[in-house]
């Protein structure tokens, strides 16, 4: 295949940008330590963020610009640090973009800011007690004409502001969110900027922030907990891009609808949900990368009984492995997609939601099961942290947490799709073949059009089947619908979602395959996809042969089938893992590089003065 072209799909940016960034990471400071103090830690991960931010390589300013190149950071980040490309995403897009989206001209001073880190920020939106349901926040700004001041407080334990990276060592500025009391009138949540360190980095007066201490990864993130008592902010760090309150204390707004202000001042958890699965992204490519090179030189048992077997020959590591890879190469051609959709969204704006929403699920999800794949098929060799798999482990974990619990986000995009279509702004996919009389008799599942309709058969047979329970329940029974949605349908909606998001990564991947130029690049991404749909065919035969939509005989040899479309794949799979925009001097694990040599004299797990 031509490596080259394939390594520019994959990349998904401007691959002019590439070298920059290989470039970047050689500087010795993204060297990874292990065994250092929490501290240091932390301050590790700052001091890699800034050399990024010191390389002028984005600007928050390219949110307006150019939105893939804040993305294509991101991914790079999530391969070398994920600490620090957390404190990164909170930096350039929970607080930056946030400012960026919510501000006016009299914000304008803080761009520059965010860019250098001279004001490093936080995003203080979730409470103790309100997570997913943060639009019900008790934080409050009351506004005091006299002094013409917004009063910020936390005023229970369950409003202390939770989880707020950047907190507790770097962030001198907060974007806060609360309850905004005018005249004694709530008029729902809107964001105000907070200076919560002064130049010394002294908490201001009013403001305490509580370390939250050691988490089960991503370690080098400060994460705290902030409390506000009657903290004065000067009424020109309202964020006034929607809503403004005069001087004498009249509150205006653009959205009507008290709730909805809620979501317009918290939009910027869209493009960080794509933040997020690019971190992820990256970190996913980074761990195929490892555990497959490694995979390739770690000799096993072979025929003769001798230790002269790359244990990757072994069907049991391919057949764990290369699916996932598929999916994975399948995965980040679709982000890609919604990528570029959401920087040129014309035409697409009712989807831009479900898009982003769909892409942050399946990309975290799918680096959870790299990483623990990985993580297994290495041995003893997984579980060492400088090989690196527990913190990508961990950076998915935060991925399908943060911004959006990840079945929460599933049950907005059926929301939404739902929506689109009862308002007829979108469809049903378009089944090419007929599923009663025509798929049945189809005798090798293996062919994209096929797999391609049978994902489509999937989505469209869940799709109907939730309307019908919703239109029984709700409009015939009377029944409450969010009652309905929450209590008796979940996996109806949860497949729903999945089955959307896999299928239109599909489509996006044949429109991919249709435009790729080289004939043998073309066929390894065939061989690729093929794998990826056949793997959630498989994952789902069960259905498919109760709707009758496949034959018993097709099952048969479909499941048959499997093992040597994985072989198929084997026979690329180097090349393939090597033009994943990895940038391996900058991975420093040792088994991907001399492992033997490596331990020829202690390290004690770290990889600073050891020569790999
Ligand atoms: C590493 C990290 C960094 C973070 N950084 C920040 C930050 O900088 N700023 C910030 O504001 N926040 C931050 N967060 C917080 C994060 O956004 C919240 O944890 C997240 O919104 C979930 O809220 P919660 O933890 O209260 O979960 P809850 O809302 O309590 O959810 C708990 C469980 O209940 C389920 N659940 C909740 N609601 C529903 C529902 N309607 N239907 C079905 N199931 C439901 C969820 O699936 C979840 O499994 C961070 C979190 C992490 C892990």
């Amino acid at each position: 295949m031509d490596k080259q072209e394939f390594a520019d799909l994959i990349f998904g940016d401007n691959p002019s940008k590439r070298p920059k960034w290989f470039s970047l990471l050689e500087d010795p400071i993204f060297k990874p330590r292990y065994n250092i103090p929490l501290n240091d830690q932390r301050q590790d991960a700052y001091h890699k963020l800034k050399k990024v931010t010191d390389a002028k390589i984005m600007s928050v300013l390219d949110f307006g610009s150019d939105p893939t190149n804040i993305f294509t950071a991101h991914e790079f980040m999530g391969q070398v640090d994920p600490s620090a490309g957390t404190k990164m995403t909170v930096q350039f897009n929970l607080f930056g973009g946030s400012v960026f989206a919510l501000s006016t001209e009299r914000h304008r001073w803080l761009f520059p800011k965010i860019d250098d880190l001279s004001v490093v920020g936080c995003f203080c939106l979730t409470e103790l007690g309100y997570g997913n349901n943060a639009v019900k926040m008790e934080t409050t700004f009351v506004y005091d004409e006299a002094t013409k001041e917004f009063i910020v407080n936390t005023p229970t334990t369950k409003s202390q502001k939770y989880w707020i990276t950047n907190s507790v060592n770097h962030a001198n500025y907060a974007l806060v969110f609360g309850q905004t009391i005018v005249k004694g009138k709530n008029e729902g949540v809107n964001a105000v900027l907070v200076r919560i360190r002064d130049d010394k980095m002294d908490a201001m007066p009013g403001v305490r922030i509580v370390d939250m201490g050691i988490k089960m990864g991503l370690n080098g993130v400060d994460n705290g907990a902030l409390f506000f008592k009657d903290v004065r902010v000067p009424r020109e760090y309202l964020m006034n891009r929607y809503s403004e309150v005069s001087e004498g204390g009249v509150f205006t707004s653009e959205t009507q609808n008290i709730p909805s202000r809620f979501f317009k001042v918290t939009e910027r958890l869209l493009s960080g949900r794509l933040c997020i699965a690019s971190l992820c992204m990256g970190a996913t490519r980074a761990c195929l990368y490892i555990g497959i090179k490694y995979a390739m030189q770690r000799l096993g048992v072979g025929a003769s009984g001798l230790s002269d077997t790359p244990i990757f020959d072994y069907q049991l590591q391919q057949n764990a492995l290369l699916p996932l890879l598929a999916r994975s190469v399948s995965l980040n051609i679709a982000h890609n997609r919604i990528k570029s959709i959401f920087a040129h969204p014309q035409g697409k704006e009712h989807e831009v939601l479900m898009m982003c929403c769909i892409d942050k699920c399946l990309v975290v999800w799918n680096l959870n099961a790299v990483a623990v794949t990985c993580r297994e098929r290495s041995g003893g060799q997984g579980f060492l942290a400088c090989n690196r798999f527990g913190e990508y482990l961990n950076l998915a974990h935060a991925g399908m947490t943060a911004e959006g619990d990840n079945r929460v986000l599933m049950i907005k995009v059926v929301k939404d799709y739902m929506g689109n279509v009862g308002a007829k702004k979108s469809g049903l996919p378009k089944m090419g073949m007929c599923p009663k009389n025509q798929l049945p008799k189809v005798a090798n599942l293996v062919d994209l059009n096929v797999l391609l309709d049978l994902l489509k058969f999937r989505e469209i047979t869940l799709f109907k089947s939730l309307v019908a329970t919703l239109d029984q329940r709700c409009k015939v029974e009377k029944a409450n619908q969010f009652e309905v949605l929450q209590y008796e349908v979940s996996d109806n909606v949860q497949s729903l979602a999945q089955a959307y998001g896999e299928r239109q990564a599909l489509e996006f991947c044949l429109d991919q395959l249709h435009s790729t130029k080289n004939a043998e690049t073309k066929k390894v991404f065939a061989t690729i996809f093929t794998l990826f749909a056949s793997d959630i065919v498989l994952r789902d035969l069960g259905f498919y042969l109760s709707h009758q939509v496949v034959s018993q005989d097709a099952a048969k040899a479909f499941i048959n089938s499997l093992p040597t479309q994985v072989k198929a794949l084997s026979a690329h799979t180097k090349d393939v893992i090597e033009s994943l925009n990895v940038p391996v001097h900058a991975i420093y694990t040792p088994i991907v590089g001399d492992y033997v040599g490596y331990n020829q004299k202690p390290h004690f797990g770290e990889v600073v003065n050891a020569k790999l």
